[in-house]
């Protein structure tokens, strides 16, 4: 079979900007640009030149790339000449190699949005694209409402599409705008349109307001389309485009697109693919998509006991693809739906070798059990899980003792006359033959009792020095006969190690303090403290 190349173009920093609460700063524009551009995409829509200030900015500049550096905006306004038209004339102004304009290929769009007549608008697309062109610039048209506009007047629909083309325009992309079409209509609906267009000036712009957008994405190129556009972790307006995360490991791994195409991005590119996307969640401050196909933390974790034992046997039994070709990882949590299995992997993770036949084995899995009953979750909790484990096993030292500790809140007037909330924790301490009491603010209970706690453990006290929290998290459960509180601390050190601890009680102080000990515990141990 003879191979074809098949062309990624990535819309994160446009369509991706649409998506609400992202906005990417200046400086963002240029990671996201340089993180695709290793990535290995050949087309990286960088914004609208003329629609806001960052992003004609950015296209004041040249910046340099593999990629193709694609100005977006819309077809020339009706009405107008292209040559008297501000939006025309910034896409020509920007530096950019590629300008894809946005037309209109829905009859009743064209009716009812712009307010034309369809020769008007045929005719925006064609000047625009020849503008684009005659200016030395690759020219795509991203053919609006297209699929929409097919079922409602196909003739149409295709007008737009040929015009674009005949105009000049390197791809005609064929949008599902408002997301609502379905596998099978984009290739019966593209199997017409290969007709018009040829198959390799075709592209697809898929949104996902039905979960499809990836599984049209993939339909259409089934259907001839050789260009592919989407978004990193599907951003986008609505719903979201087609997810490259998901499209570019389904294009390489799979055999019927591996076997047929070649793309841009390389098999390194693509075990570079799960950072790619955390990178991103991380400079949007998003939290990222745990069960996002190929890339989630998720999508390789394993918490059925009968799969982990069949994993260990080998990871292909319940792993549709290696998660290191994506540059995940396989995990195998240890919960209530354990097996052995997942305790032995779990415990291998952390340096522990453990026969299956031991029997301190069944009593931490028992124990496990036991717990999450009670509330307990170890899946998140990985420190706590290691502490369980080595007490299981009879390995962690008893570094401090606390004796007691009280916490008070306190809503006062301060000395300006303004309303304010404080708490106060104590914690008294044995470390050793020291007896160690500490006071401290916060601005919460528990705030200050973490603050209180880790301000003198005596001899420990440069080894947690670097500790701090990054994340807390409660939870009340109404499982048994009371409710209680379930608390999942994240914490981080100097190194930018991290690991999660769990507390559960009734009181959610004392959930939080039972994490909180968990976590300077297992700093302890992972610094080689002895008691
Ligand atoms: C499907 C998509 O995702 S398309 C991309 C959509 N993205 C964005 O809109 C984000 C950036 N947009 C913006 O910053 C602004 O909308 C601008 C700067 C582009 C335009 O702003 P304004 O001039 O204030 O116009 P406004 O946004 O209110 O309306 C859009 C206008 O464009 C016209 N228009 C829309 N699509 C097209 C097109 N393909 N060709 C020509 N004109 C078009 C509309 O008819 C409307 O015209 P009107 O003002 O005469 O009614
Ligand atoms: C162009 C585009 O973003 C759309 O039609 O959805």
């Amino acid at each position: 079979m003879t191979r074809e190349r098949l062309y990624l173009f990535d819309t994160t920093l446009r369509d991706g900007a649409q998506t609400n609460g992202v906005d990417f700063t200046a400086a963002d524009k240029l990671k996201v640009l340089g993180l695709l551009d290793r990535l290995g995409v050949d087309y990286v829509e960088a914004g609208y030149p003329g629609a806001n200030p960052t992003d004609t900015q950015f296209f004041a500049q040249t910046h340099p790339a593999r990629a193709r550096v694609t100005a977006f905006g819309m077809t020339k306004r009706p009405g107008r000449s292209v040559s008297n038209d501000p939006g025309i004339a910034a896409l020509l102004e920007a530096k950019a190699d590629a300008i894809c304009f946005v037309a209109k290929a829905s009859a009743y769009q064209v009716r009812v949005a712009l307010e034309t007549t369809r020769e008007e608008n045929l005719a925006s697309i064609r000047d625009s694209v020849q503008a684009a062109v005659k200016a030395g610039r690759e020219a795509l048209v991203d053919c609006e409402h297209f699929f929409d506009g097919y079922k409602e007047d196909p003739d149409f629909a295709l007008a737009c599409a040929r015009v674009a083309f005949e105009a000049g325009a390197r791809w005609v992309v064929l949008c599902d705008t408002n997301g609502g079409t379905l596998p099978h209509e984009v290739e019966a609906i593209v199997s017409q349109v290969v007709k018009v267009v040829p198959g390799d000036h075709l592209g697809i712009h898929a949104h996902n307001d039905t979960e499809q957008a990836v599984a049209n994405s993939l339909a259409a190129v089934r259907a001839g389309v050789r260009q592919v556009q989407g978004t990193l972790n599907g951003l986008g307006e609505r719903c979201g485009n087609a997810n490259l995360c998901s499209i570019i490991p389904t294009l390489l791994l799979k055999p019927d697109y591996a076997e047929r195409f070649d793309i841009g991005v390389s098999r390194e590119g693509l075990a570079d693919i799960a950072h790619v996307s955390r990178a991103l969640d991380e400079m949007l401050n998003r939290a990222p998509d745990r069960h996002a196909p190929y890339v989630g933390e998720s999508a390789f974790a394993t918490k059925a006991g009968i799969h982990a034992s069949a994993i260990l046997k080998d990871p292909a039994t319940y792993e549709h693809v290696p998660p290191e070709a994506v540059g995940n990882r396989r995990k195998l949590l240890v919960s209530d739906q354990a097996g052995k299995s997942n305790v032995i992997a779990e415990l291998e993770r952390l340096g522990v070798a453990v026969d299956k036949a031991d029997p301190r084995l069944s009593r931490l899995l028992d124990e496990v059990k036991t717990r999450e009953a009670l509330g307990y979750s170890y899946e998140a909790a990985d420190a706590s899980f290691a502490l369980l484990a080595r007490r299981a096993l009879g390995s962690v030292p008893d570094f401090f003792m606390v004796e007691r500790f009280s916490v008070n809140v306190e809503r006062r007037y301060n000395a300006k006359g303004e309303l304010s909330t404080v708490a106060e924790a104590i914690v008294k301490v044995h470390v050793g033959d020291e007896v160690l009491i500490s006071a401290a603010e916060g601005n919460g209970p528990v705030n200050a009792l973490d603050v209180a706690l880790r301000k003198d453990l005596g001899k420990y006290q440069p080894l947690i020095a670097g500790l701090h929290l990054t994340d807390y998290r409660v939870r009340v459960l109404n499982g048994g006969t009371e409710a209680v509180t379930r608390v999942l601390v994240e914490s981080a050190d100097e190194k930018g190690e991290r690991w999660t601890t769990v507390g559960v009680s009734p009181n959610i102080i004392d959930a939080s303090f039972e994490a909180l000990l968990d976590s300077i515990t297992w700093k302890l141990l992972q610094e080689g403290a002895t008691a």
